[in-house]
């Protein structure tokens, strides 16, 4: 079992942390090999000082922004990274974390930071990687900053997900914007170089005017008009990381950021579309077709947005002149579909029925029921929270064509999904066939 303690970091920095390294628990500050000492003079108890956490071969770098220099990119010795990924105990998270340690070789340490812990965090510590939990809150600034201290690599995909109603629109903002904005902070703060940010096709579209975006890439013009909080907070917080690209960090190297923008993500591990079958179950195995089968929207599988994480935050030293300050959806060989249609790739071998070539309801009367919703929600939230999936906004973003066709990534960093289309549906249906049963 993971001991869990409280650290201090460098002055008042804490943060509540789970250290679980290969093969072992880690007691940092226990005084366990390789681990620093609790210190006086403001430096972490439990955290090793800066200079000492870089490791033997990295210490004697020198400063910390300088931890890597022209020339030694091919040297797979000096090249052992320390990584954190925050939110990487969500639905991208966890694929990020597995992927970072099957995929990344130069990867020394990997820490895990979020809000709550996952328990298959256990299973890691018998690989080779040393792996730290660290239980801390994005919108806590000294958290966030004793996580990031020492780090080379900042994969920064927590966020609140919130499209539903459930969350305040001050408590989006805090998560999504103000938790962006101390990671930035964190990172110049103490000489981390690289940052790649999870963003949304949502800071893009469909916006509220419900234009569609048809296969457009990152340079097609689109009126970018957003209400809701969900989108109005990732793009906020995707300005606030391009515009910190290329700026100074501690150590006198400038950051080099970039931000990803998922299309809706499915895969092992994404509750909608599990909530989706428990639903076509209770309703003895039909789902009644909402939205016209002409209306695109864009998805891609989970295990190759988490794969272009991993390409981006290894390319971003090599390539910062390209990559810094640039935006990439997140891109598959998906096909393209209507979200109910695009489900039913994965929901029919399970057993469930598409009803309807054509919408069942006529379209005012869903936004009729949408409204209703959301009048509900709002009568009702003094008593109980009420979310259902359909309100005005899921609605029209579900009833907007909104698709991606771009090979940015490609060209900057080499990108080529992992998993194609055939691998990606067999892999979400084994996951939905068992969400399915373990639910029964
Ligand atoms: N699910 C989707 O279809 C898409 C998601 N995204 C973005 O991808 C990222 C990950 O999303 P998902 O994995 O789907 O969501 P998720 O809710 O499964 O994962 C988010 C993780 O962030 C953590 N988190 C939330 N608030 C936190 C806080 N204050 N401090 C620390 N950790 C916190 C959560 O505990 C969770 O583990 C988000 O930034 C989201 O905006 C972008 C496009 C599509
Ligand atoms: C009208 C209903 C009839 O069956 C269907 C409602 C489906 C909605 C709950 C989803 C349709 C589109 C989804 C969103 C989209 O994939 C883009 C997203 C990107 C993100 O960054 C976060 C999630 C989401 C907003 C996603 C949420 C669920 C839908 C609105």
């Amino acid at each position: 079992m993971p001991v869990e303690h409280r650290v201090a970091a460098r002055g008042r920095l804490r943060a509540r942390v789970v250290g679980v390294v290969a093969g072992r628990v880690s007691v940092p500050g226990m005084g366990q090999e390789g681990e620093g000492g609790a210190s006086g003079r403001g430096r972490c108890v439990g955290w090793p000082a800066l200079d000492e956490r870089r490791g033997p071969l990295q210490a004697s770098l020198g400063t910390l922004g300088q931890w890597l220099q022209p020339g030694m990119a091919d040297s797979a010795q000096a090249q052992k990274l320390v990584y954190l990924v925050t939110g990487g105990c969500g639905f991208l998270g966890e694929h990020v974390v597995r992927m970072l340690l099957q995929r990344e070789p130069r990867l020394g340490e990997l820490r895990v930071f979020d809000r709550h812990l996952g328990p298959w965090l256990e299973e890691l510590k018998t690989g080779p990687v040393r792996v730290t939990a660290i239980q801390g809150d994005v919108t806590e600034a000294h958290e966030v900053a004793a996580a990031v201290a020492g780090a080379h690599v900042v994969i920064h995909t927590a966020g609140l997900v919130d499209v539903f109603g459930r969350a305040s629109p001050e408590t989006i903002h805090e998560v999504n914007v103000q938790g962006t904005r101390n990671v930035i902070e964190a990172c110049v703060q103490t000489g981390t170089r690289f940052l790649v940010y999870t963003s949304s096709m949502e800071v893009v579209g469909p916006n509220t005017k419900g234009h569609p975006f048809y296969r457009g890439n990152e340079d097609t013009l689109y009126e970018a008009v957003h209400r809701h909080p969900y989108p109005c907070s990732k793009a906020l917080a995707e300005r606030l990381v391009l515009e910190a690209n290329g700026r100074e960090v501690h150590g006198g190297l400038p950051l080099v950021t970039c931000a990803l923008r998922p299309t809706g993500i499915y895969g092992e591990g994404h509750q909608i579309m599990r909530d989706f079958y428990r639903q076509g179950l209770r309703l003895g195995g039909w789902l009644f077709r909402a939205i016209p089968a002409s209306v695109e929207h864009g998805r891609v599988y989970v295990g190759n947005v988490a794969w272009m994480h991993v390409l981006a935050a290894r390319e971003l030293e090599r390539r910062a002149a390209l990559m810094g300050g640039q935006v990439y959806f997140c891109y598959d060989g998906s096909p393209y579909k209507s979200y109910e249609d695009f489900n039913m790739e994965f929901l029919g071998p399970c057993g469930l029925q598409l009803v309807g070539a054509r919408p069942l309801l006529p379209y005012w009367l869903l936004v009729f029921l949408a409204a209703l919703n959301a009048l509900l929600q709002w009568l009702l939230r003094p008593l109980v929270l009420y979310a259902p999936l359909l309100n005005p906004y899921t609605l029209a973003v579900a009833n907007t064509t909104f698709t991606v066709s771009t090979d940015k990534a490609q060209r900057h960093f080499g990108y080529e999904p992992l998993f194609s289309w055939e691998d990606s549906r067999t892999r979400t249906i084994l996951w939905v066939q068992a969400a399915g049963s373990s639910a029964q």
